[in-house]
């Protein structure tokens, strides 16, 4: 690892959210280093994932908040929604943040080289026409929409094109029953774009407790979200007047202005020349790691999405501090994968940690499950008839909390403090043990019974 040798000590492919931390975290312990980035700096979570998301979330929320405001004395008139400044507005913000991440990168010395990396060997990566080595290369190109193959597949976006909209389509439907799908499906049905969402098999969030997703369907169904469940599409046609006809593998034909892929996301690979510098990737393409991130190849790491272990920000962030701390700050560090909270935001939004009901069933001997069913009181006042579910999973033989669930107004927003209090392991006797806080929606958490 001598940068006389090399070109740099560390070269990270791809600057998203692993790629920059890592880098940063390398550069602050000494190291020589580069970032190649082909398209923004920042990645999916910036440019077109959590935080443009989330943007659109709030943007949508206000329909509901503004029907709710009459019943609170509220008299609105000539109100109306325009996407393109909502667009435009979230789009500044996202070359706003695009940039801090840049100015991070120089302020610590990390060389940007913008283009599309390519691996040449243990140590060597090509970036265009130019040729660089290093000691360490750091794999952390993200992954990508995976779009189904079917006759007219072309016609369909992702969640990569759906930020830049023209225009709202009238119509749209959403493939896939996951985070991406139910999100989306939430934030379009709030502006008034009519949702169909399909679902290959009979349940959607596959990953949460089941009563919580039970919820959210029936909540989604009730604001006027189709759901199509063991549903397939055989083929999409375009007409003339630019309306897509979903043909149906039932033989049924779903007609829509738009087509949403939200089917999961594949590893970042492809032509990246990794395997011919001895890395191995699984079936579907992810490198392949050990718990210190390093690949079998001893100078290639990966972290992020690309390795395909937790799709979430947060992890690769860890994924890369932890990379950067152990090979360059010499401070050995893991990421501990247990307890991973997350959320979807979805109107209303859930999150859960820890294990479900079900799992915990399934591994625990003797298991007791609190709820709490009720209507926030904003919503009561609104005349709004949406309840919020909570559920606590406890190990009856230590009193210990396995799990937490919620959905609800700001249900990821209280999750993120109970993960501390079940990552740490306490009991229910000690959340019984804490005095409320009236009137709030978080305190059913300790008035469970
Ligand atoms: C719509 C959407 C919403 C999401 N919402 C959330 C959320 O609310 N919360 C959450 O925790 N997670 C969310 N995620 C997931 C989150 O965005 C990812 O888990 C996270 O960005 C992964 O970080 P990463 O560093 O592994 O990869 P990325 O952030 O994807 O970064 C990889 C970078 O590598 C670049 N790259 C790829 N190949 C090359 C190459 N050969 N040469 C040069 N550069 C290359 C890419 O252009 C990209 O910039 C969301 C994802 C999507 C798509
Ligand atoms: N709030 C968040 O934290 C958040 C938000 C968005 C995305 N993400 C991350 O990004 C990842 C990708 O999101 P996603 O929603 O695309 O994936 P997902 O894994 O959440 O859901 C994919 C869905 O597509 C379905 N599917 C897969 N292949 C299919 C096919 N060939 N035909 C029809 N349906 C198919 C699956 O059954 C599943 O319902 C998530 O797993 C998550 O890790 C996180």
């Amino acid at each position: 690892m001598n940068a006389s040798e090399h070109s740099y000590d560390l070269l990270v492919i791809g600057a998203g959210s692993g790629g920059v931390r890592a880098a940063r975290v390398a550069a602050a312990h000494g190291a020589k280093v580069a970032i190649a980035e082909e398209h923004r700096i920042g990645g999916t979570c910036v440019i077109r994932g959590c935080v443009p998301k989330k943007l659109l979330v709030y943007g949508a929320h206000f329909a509901e908040d503004l029907e709710d405001a009459r019943r609170f004395g509220w008299e609105l008139q000539g109100m109306k929604f325009d996407w393109p400044i909502l667009r435009d507005n979230v789009l500044a913000e996202v070359d706003r943040l695009s940039g801090l991440y840049t100015q991070t990168l120089e302020s610590h010395q990390v060389e940007i080289l913008s283009g599309r990396a390519v691996v040449t060997g243990a140590h060597g990566v090509r970036i265009g026409d130019r040729e660089v080595q290093a000691g360490i290369i750091l794999v952390a190109s993200g992954a990508r929409p995976h779009i189904p193959d079917f006759p007219g597949y072309e016609y369909g976006i992702t969640s990569n094109e759906v930020f830049h909209l023209e225009r709202l389509p009238a119509r749209i439907v959403i493939t896939g029953g996951g985070y991406i799908a139910n999100e989306f499906a939430g934030v379009f049905n709030e502006f008034g774009v009519r949702v169909t969402l399909i679902n290959r098999s009979d349940q959607i969030l596959r990953a949460y407790d089941q009563q919580l997703r039970e919820r959210l369907l029936q909540i989604s169904m009730a604001k006027g979200i189709q759901f199509l469940f063991n549903a397939a599409i055989e083929r999409v046609d375009k007409r003339a007047d630019g309306v897509l006809e979903i043909c149906m593998r039932d033989g049924s034909v779903l007609e829509a202005d738009a087509l949403m892929f939200a089917t999961g996301r594949l590893p970042n690979t492809e032509g990246l020349g990794l395997q011919e510098a001895g890395v191995d990737l699984d079936e579907q393409g992810a490198v392949q790691v050990d718990l210190d991130n390093r690949s079998s190849c001893p100078s290639i790491y990966a972290v992020g999405d690309v390795t395909n272990r937790v799709q979430l920000t947060p992890v690769a962030i860890r994924e890369g501090q932890a990379f950067a701390d152990t090979v360059f700050g010499r401070t050995p560090v893991r990421v501990d994968y247990r307890c991973i909270p997350a959320a979807v935001f979805s109107h209303p939004p859930l999150a859960g940690v820890g294990l479900t009901e079900s799992q915990a069933r399934n591994t625990l001997g003797s298991v007791k499950v609190y709820t709490s069913n009720f209507r926030p009181m904003k919503n009561t006042l609104a005349g709004r008839n949406e309840r919020a579910l909570y559920k606590m999973i406890v190990d009856a033989a230590t009193d210990r909390i396995v799990g937490a669930h919620m959905i609800g107004p700001e249900a990821p927003e209280i999750l993120q403090m109970v993960a501390v209090a079940v990552k740490a392991g306490m009991t229910k006797a000690q959340f019984d043990d804490c005095v409320a806080i009236h009137p709030t929606m978080a305190e059913e958490l300790v008035l469970m019974k």
